[in-house]
């Protein structure tokens, strides 16, 4: 999958995907990754990509005419790819949009500066997304954690078992379980019993139990959604229980 970025930052971008399950990705030629920096389509003696907001304001904004160019350029070589803007006006990201995205051709991953960009460059640009409420001096984080979401999904990457415990949770809908690993006592607190049973339908059961109480109690949003099989009900309950509630 081909993924190409634009940022006045490239180094931002190349000096993240060096390590990791993305870098990885990336020396196995399971993704290809490419900037463009609006400065190098901008046709001010100065490489000038910003000025000042009609209307007057703090900051600067980005100018349309090198974004626009720079995407045009990003089309060409990443064909069929949509344009995406990050900002806190896009909608929400989650996991549904994440896995709709690794079908995608391509992506076009447009890391706005500055207070923000010329509106009229959103004419070229497919969608709008946010990876949370709150604002960033940059789109380049949001980019890059748009692309690692995305890539963790493609197939062969993470290795069979990773990606299926993650997708069964991802799928699930549910928060996660506690995990544990060596050594067995830290701290003086050991590991649950039923872990080191060897009895893999209780640690299953045992494992979905804590999925359902941690999401019960951390995002009932998450169940309202959701709903529970009448046996999941029955493991909340039991988990309830034993939780005194
Ligand atoms: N929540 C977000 O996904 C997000 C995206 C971009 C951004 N800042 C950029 C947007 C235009 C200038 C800086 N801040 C936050």
């Amino acid at each position: 999958m081909r993924f190409d970025v634009l940022t006045i930052f490239p180094g931002l971008i190349h000096g993240y995907l060096q390590e990791g399950i993305v870098g990885r990705a990336l020396t196995r030629g399971l993704i290809e990754v490419h900037t463009w920096n609006p400065r190098d389509f901008s046709d001010s003696a100065y490489r000038r990509v910003d000025d000042r907001p009609f209307g007057g304001g703090p900051g600067m904004l980005m100018m349309a005419p090198p974004l626009l160019a720079a995407i045009a350029a990003a089309r060409q070589a990443n064909p069929g790819a949509p344009v995406i803007y990050l900002s806190p006006q896009g909608q929400r990201l989650q996991q549904r949009a994440v896995q709709d995205f690794a079908a995608a051709p391509g992506l076009i991953l447009l890391a706005g500066r500055y207070e923000g960009i010329d509106e009229r460059v959103l004419a070229a640009v497919d969608a709008e997304w946010s990876i949370g409420d709150y604002v960033l001096a940059g789109g380049e984080l949001p980019a890059l954690v748009l692309m690692e979401a995305v890539a963790r999904q493609l197939p062969g990457l993470l290795g069979h078992a990773d990606s299926a415990a993650e997708d069964s949770f991802a799928a699930s809908g549910l928060l996660d379980c506690p995990h544990y690993t060596r050594p067995e006592v830290v701290a003086g607190e050991g590991v649950p019993e039923v872990l080191l049973s060897g009895d893999h339908g209780r640690i299953r059961r045992w494992r979905l139990q804590q999925s359902l109480g941690r999401t019960a109690e951390r995002r009932p949003d998450l169940l309202e959604r959701r709903g529970l099989r009448p046996d999941e009900q029955i493991l909340l309950e039991e988990y309830r229980r034993q939780r005194g509630e």
